[in-house]
């Protein structure tokens, strides 16, 4: 149950570039918990994501603290608001920030970086929030088994409504 969808991408093969790795995993979990989080969504929809490591993607992905760059929205330190992604759009549209002061994981402890990585996405690509407790958009954090399948029906439908 959506309250409203935003505008999508206009076009459905987008770029992503990792602008900066965070130090509590190797680079190459966080290339997998990123590409994974991706798939989430390309798995439902026409859309493609192609990794470039120089430039300006579409989706630029970052780990910032407090108040970073020309970036309209700031972080709080430990816990609270682990990660903010803008709508589709140019320039900061699609933009993906991870706070740099949670601990990032790749399994259950602290933060699960595939599975916030998979509901930031889903921002930007234009869904709003789901207050379905059991959907990947739910505003709240909660420890879905990472291996199992994230996206809940809620979920499915939103998406397709905007790229189905
Ligand atoms: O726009 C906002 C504003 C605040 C947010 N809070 S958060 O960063 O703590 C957050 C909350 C829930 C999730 C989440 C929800 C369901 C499954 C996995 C992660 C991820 C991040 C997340 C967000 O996307
Ligand atoms: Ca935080
Ligand atoms: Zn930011």
């Amino acid at each position: 149950q959506y309250g409203y969808t935003l505008p999508g991408w206009r076009k459905y093969n987008l770029t992503y570039r990792i602008v900066n790795y965070t130090p509590d995993m190797a680079r190459v979990d966080v290339d997998k918990a990123i590409q994974n989080g991706l798939e989430v969504w390309s798995g439902v929809t026409p859309l493609t994501f192609t990794k470039i490591s120089k430039g300006i993607a579409d989706i630029m992905i970052a780990f910032r603290t407090r108040v970073h760059g020309w970036c309209p929205r700031y972080f709080d330190g430990p816990l609270g608001v682990l990660g903010h992604a803008f709508p589709p759009g140019l320039g900061l549209g699609g933009d993906t920030h991870f706070d740099e002061d949670e601990n990032w994981t790749k399994d259950g402890a602290g933060f699960n970086l595939f599975l916030v990585a998979a509901h930031e996405f889903g921002h930007a690509l234009g869904l709003s929030h789901s207050n379905d407790q059991t959907a990947l958009m739910f505003p709240n954090y909660v420890s879905l088994d990472p291996n199992k399948y994230p996206l809940s029906q809620d979920d499915i439908n939103g998406i397709q409504s905007i790229y189905g």
